[in-house]
């Protein structure tokens, strides 16, 4: 078995008294792509949001390499070039062209000359399918090529871990192949992945493992044969069940 990258134990989030996560408990280990699924409001993005640090835990911990980031072993900043993150909205600077965008990052957080961020940007940009569009600012691409350029963005920072919160769910229809297809080539080349998604095709083929949440729980999880085909739970067969009469999985 591959090396634990990160470790969940007990984490809680409230936002007031409202509790979203409770009592969740996972690994994540190199090579693994788990797709976070469930309905609307059950806590996945911000279960994403606690692992990149972007929301604080209200209890438990989060270890990385067996080192606790919650304890003030990393900054913020530091861990997040470890564990990388794509947003459903991209976040490209929208000044930048994507080059830029994919240097920046590099020159002012990892203090890479301008020449090795370049050459790095450009690698990445190039597994992406976005090498010809290195001039172009993020107002002339598509959705999906802005997107794209978002996850060259985040792989130029080297990171052990990339999380997706929903990266298909703002685009175009026809954009969003281009980026599954992107994600999916990505995970075939080993990159540890933790994706958030509606996208049950998605979640079926590409995953290792499919984790299934409800009201701030993980309910079920497992390899996508088991959690899709044969899952135990009611409240995973009614989601599934929900989620087939309302769209279509081929
Ligand atoms: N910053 C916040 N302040 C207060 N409540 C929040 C905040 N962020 C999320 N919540 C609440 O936490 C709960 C879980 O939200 P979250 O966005 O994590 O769910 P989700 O499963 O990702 O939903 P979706 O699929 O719609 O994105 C919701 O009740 C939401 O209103």
């Amino acid at each position: 078995m591959n090396e634990v990258i990160l470790e969940v134990q007990h984490l809680e989030k409230k936002f007031g008294e409202n509790i979203v996560l409770k009592d969740i408990n996972f690994q994540v280990r190199a090579g693994e792509v788990i797709s976070i699924i469930g309905s609307s409001g059950s806590g996945k993005s911000t279960l994403l949001r606690c692992l990149n640090l972007l929301e604080e835990p209200t209890n438990g911990n989060i270890l990385y390499r067996d080192h606790s980031i919650l304890d003030g072993d990393f900054s913020p900043t530091e861990y997040r070039t470890k564990i990388g993150m794509v947003f459903q909205q991209f976040n490209l600077f929208k000044n930048m062209n994507a080059l830029k965008n994919c240097t920046i990052g590099q020159v002012k957080i990892l203090d890479r000359s301008k020449g090795e961020a370049e050459k790095i940007a450009l690698e990445n940009l190039e597994k992406v399918g976005m090498e010809p569009y290195i001039d172009a600012r993020p107002h002339h691409l598509s959705g999906g090529q802005q997107q794209r350029v978002a996850i060259a963005r985040a792989l130029s920072m080297n990171p052990d871990i990339l999380l997706f919160d929903e990266p298909t769910s703002a685009l175009d229809p026809e954009t969003v192949g281009e980026v599954l297809e992107t994600m999916r080539l990505l995970a075939e080349k080993g990159l540890t992945m933790v994706v958030v998604t509606h996208e049950m095709a998605f979640a079926r083929d590409v995953s290792s493992r499919i984790m299934f949440m409800d009201e701030g729980v993980i309910v079920e999880s497992g390899p996508p044969e088991q959690v899709i085909n044969h899952p135990e739970h009611e409240r995973t067969k009614s989601f599934l069940k929900r989620y087939l009469t309302e769209s279509t999985v081929h």
